[in-house]
């Protein structure tokens, strides 16, 4: 039986009738009354409420989103608006999935009509369809982070900008953090001050060229060149103001400022036209994205930036238990520079939070999949109502360790990282490389890959011959014999190549994604050589590809499905969207009974029954960047909430006393977050103080002279010098690990630190530094830790710069 829609029912569950199992969906009849029956009063007006811009304040799970999908289904049934006049924009592919779903359940098979999606899949459909005004190639490539770090090296190498002072990753940084604040190449360079600035301006400038030479565009500039296309081109503009006639928001809390230029430029009134109705939702307690340029100033300043506007506000949750709403209050109310608000359920109390503390991070794992395991034998729990929670994607592997080896089924949503790997980016590469000859990122990624006799040098010829020539990487290509000093081995393993990827195009405008991804790994000999290989990770390798094709046809199933043609341009772009970030998609019924891995970014506006929140220490969650930065910290308090508000039942928090960072165990205080709860709240399993010395050195964890094997046994695990462990630890001592032999060398050398620096205490946690005094070997610092701030003689402290 197929659902084809939910209606309210009086318990406010939603009841969801079916068709007959094998009649074509029919068109359901909705009836606006029934719609919002289920509904309390302040959602029922923002349902309703007609005209003026609305915006709907409210802590988590009080159905901010629940109110937006029942708008969308209401402006059908009741106000005759036809679905392609809808837009509804989120943020995370996951979550765009599941509002097309929940729209789908209300209002049947017309969903597909309307555009609920990303921010980022939004401005891809506008700039292909207008890609002629700007001023783009029809198939232009997308970069991901990786691709525009590569980029930006190459830049900054052609720049001659000195890699300590200007690494790629910053500079890449910078520059999205330009574009998410609109500012265009000759703007920045207009008001650079400074050889800092100036550096940036100038690889912002030439990243710019040659992304234009390529016809690609990074994430940042999918919005950018979207919202300067409406800018530039008022009659296009007006074709989609004309088209979507109401815009929908939801996590209105996470835009920047391009994103919120965006929507702006939507529901601008133009000449004979009213202004579109705009409806955004949002929560300044679960604004989490600051670090990529949102700012809650676009909620506080709603009412500003829109005249007439509404704001709705709702107060009942109604997705937890009163337990877990008091742990979230607690946490989030020590934020100094918030508007004070409590979120109340009418659920009851329900089960106590649980609360672990482990040896190791693996002790950790092991804890969470034996409570899942005795969860879901001794109550109704299954694997698929479970969540594990941490702050960094690379936390995962030690629980899926754990999982696969006691048979626990699971996926991890976002940072699968598939889409990371060499070999998946290096048969991505080939296939924008067909797709686009100018794609010149992704064309040298792969020129001599498997290797066909284009070294470096070869490789610099062709790029003279582009530059003193002016063509595009790919047309040198074509030229290679008139590059300057190319040998001739050099000239014919060009020239395969070229005839490769010209096949292949061939291909590919005849033959579906799969074949012509097939086609490359095998013509191209890539799949040969690992087959060929005996380096056992080739094997997964050839896995990982096998994969990718799987991927490859699911693809084209769908497309065909809707009877559109499945082109390899559309499924690299397909690929570029979920391959951002967090991605995975919702609705694949494989993954009904599993349990779901994912970084708390990535858990936004989703809900679980059990939710594990794990790696509770200072130094982890909140995370090492933010300690001795009052806005970071608050930052991470507003992940702890939205993690603690995911939790529908129940709730379990645990923390490692030692976990392995950079190969080394490190030792970790317990997270502030933590110690923000309210002590009825939580019943502790297992506690610090329950067990004894974890480390056999006999010190426990607060005792450290910092001489002797204790201290360096508890630190560094018996490094010596010379090993990768000891590099490590001297990179993070601050020091030049290179002149120095021995581990006692290392932990002699007093840590050189200055003011503003993040240090790590082996018995404070970490801190930063107020003051310097001294030299030498009496060199003092003042240190703040957050709870306490103290003077300490830094070649007796074991202090570690971070
Ligand atoms: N009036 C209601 N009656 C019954 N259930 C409701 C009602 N409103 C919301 N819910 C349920 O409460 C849960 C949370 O709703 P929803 O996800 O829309 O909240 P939210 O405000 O968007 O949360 P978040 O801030 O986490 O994104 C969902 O399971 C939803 O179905
Ligand atoms: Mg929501």
């Amino acid at each position: 039986m197929r659902a084809l829609f939910e209606l309210p029912s009086p318990d406010g569950q939603p009841a969801v009738l079916a068709s007959d199992a094998d009649s074509r969906p029919r068109r359901p009849q909705l009836d606006p009354e029934a719609l919002v029956a289920g509904l309390n009063g302040p959602q029922r007006d923002a349902v309703t409420h007609a005209g003026s811009p609305l915006l709907i304040v409210a802590g988590a799970g009080s159905g901010k989103t629940r109110v937006l999908t029942h708008r969308i289904a209401y402006l059908l049934a009741a106000r005759d608006v036809h679905p392609g006049q809808v837009i509804a924009i989120t943020f995370t592919n996951k979550a765009a999935g599941e509002m097309k779903e929940r729209v789908a359940a209300l209002v049947g098979n017309r969903a597909r009509l309307m555009w609920v999606s990303t921010f980022h899949s939004a401005c891809v459909r506008i700039l292909r369809a207008e890609h002629d005004h700007a001023g783009l190639k029809s198939t232009f490539s997308i970069y991901d982070a990786d691709d525009s770090r590569r980029l930006m090296q190459l830049v900054a190498r052609e720049l001659d900008l000195d890699p300590k002072r200007h690494p790629a990753r910053g500079l890449a940084t910078q520059v999205s953090n330009l574009k998410n604040e609109l500012v265009d190449p000759e703007t920045f360079a207009a008001r650079a001050k400074g050889p800092m600035e100036r550096a940036v301006a100038e690889a912002y400038t030439l990243y710019q060229r040659r992304l234009k030479e390529a016809h690609a565009l990074d994430f940042d500039d999918l919005i950018m060149t979207t919202v300067h296309l409406f800018q530039s081109h008022p009659h296009v503009a007006e074709n989609y103001r004309r088209r979507f006639r109401h815009v929908l928001v939801d996590e209105y809390q996470d835009t920047n400022h391009a994103q919120y230029q965006l929507i702006k430029e939507l529901v601008s009134g133009t000449e004979g036209l009213e202004p579109a109705e705009l409806c955004v939702v949002g929560d300044a307690d679960q604004s989490i994205y600051a670090f990529r340029g949102a700012t809650i100033r676009n909620i506080l300043e709603f009412e500003r930036d829109y005249k007439d506007a509404r704001t709705i506000m709702l107060e009942q949750n109604y997705r937890s238990t009163q337990t877990i709403l008091n742990a979230a209050n607690a946490v989030i109310s020590r934020n100094p520079s918030r508007k004070p608000k409590r979120l109340w359920s009418d659920q009851g109390a329900g089960e106590s939070i649980v609360g672990y503390v482990a040896d190791t991070e693996h002790a950790e794992a092991d804890w969470v999949a034996r409570e899942i395991d005795r969860l879901t034998d001794d109550t109704d729990a299954r694997p698929g109502d479970v969540a594990v929670f941490y702050r960094t994607n690379a936390q995962s592997r030690v629980f899926e360790e754990v999982f696969i080896r006691v048979g626990l089924p699971y996926k991890v949503v976002g940072g699968v990282r598939f889409y990371e790997r060499r070999e998946v980016r290096d048969a991505l590469a080939y296939l924008r490389a067909i797709v686009n000859d100018d794609d010149t990122v992704s064309i040298r990624r792969i020129m001599n890959t498997p290797r066909r006799g284009i070294g470096d040098r070869a490789e610099g010829a062709v790029e003279a011959l582009s530059s003193r020539d002016r063509i595009s990487f790919g047309a040198a290509m074509r030229r290679a014999a008139d590059a300057p000093g190319i040998s001739s081995r050099a000239v014919n393993g060009i020239g395969d190549f070229v005839a490769l990827l010209e096949g292949l195009r061939e291909l590919s405008e005849t033959a579906p994604p799969e074949e012509v991804l097939e086609a490359t790994l095998t013509r191209s000999g890539y799949l040969a050589e690992l087959e060929e290989s005996t380096d056992p990770q080739d094997a997964g390798r050839v896995e990982n590809l096998q994969e990718l094709v799987s991927v490859a046809r699911e693809f084209t199933e769908r497309v065909e499905g809707n009877d559109e043609q499945a082109t390899l341009a559309g499924f690299l772009e397909q690929v570029a969207l979920v391959a951002d970030a967090d991605q995975i998609p919702s609705d694949d019924p494989d993954h009904q009974g599993v349990v779901t891995l994912m970084t708390l970014h990535t858990a936004k506006g989703l809900e679980f029954p059990i939710v594990f929140l794990t790696g509770l220490e200072d130094g982890v969650f909140p995370h090492m960047r933010a300690l001795g930065d009052n806005n970071e910290l608050e930052e991470e308090r507003r992940l702890a909430y939205v993690g603690i508000t995911r939790a529908r039942q129940r709730l379990y928090l645990s923390r490692a006393v030692t976990r392995s960072a950079w190969g080394a165990p490190s030792y970790n205080p317990t997270s502030r977050f933590i110690a923000e709860l309210p002590e009825e709240l939580v019943r502790w399993e297992r506690t610090e103080g329950s067990y004894t010395s974890w480390s056999g050195t006999g010190g426990g964890v607060g005792n450290r002279g910092g001489s002797g094997a204790s201290g360096g046994a508890a630190r560094g695990g018996g490094f010596s010098g010379g090993t990768p462990k000891a590099a490590a630890l001297a990179q993070r001592l601050g020091i030049d690990g290179s002149k120095l032999s021995t581990a006692s060398e290392l932990r002699q050398a007093a840590p050189k630190v200055a003011v503003g620096d993040r240090v790590n205490h082996q018995r404070y946690g970490l801190g930063r530094v107020l003051a310097v005094e001294g030299q030498g070997p009496s060199a003092r610092a003042q240190i703040d830790f957050g709870d306490q701030t103290m003077w300490l003689v830094l070649r007796h402290a074991p202090v570690e710069k971070i």
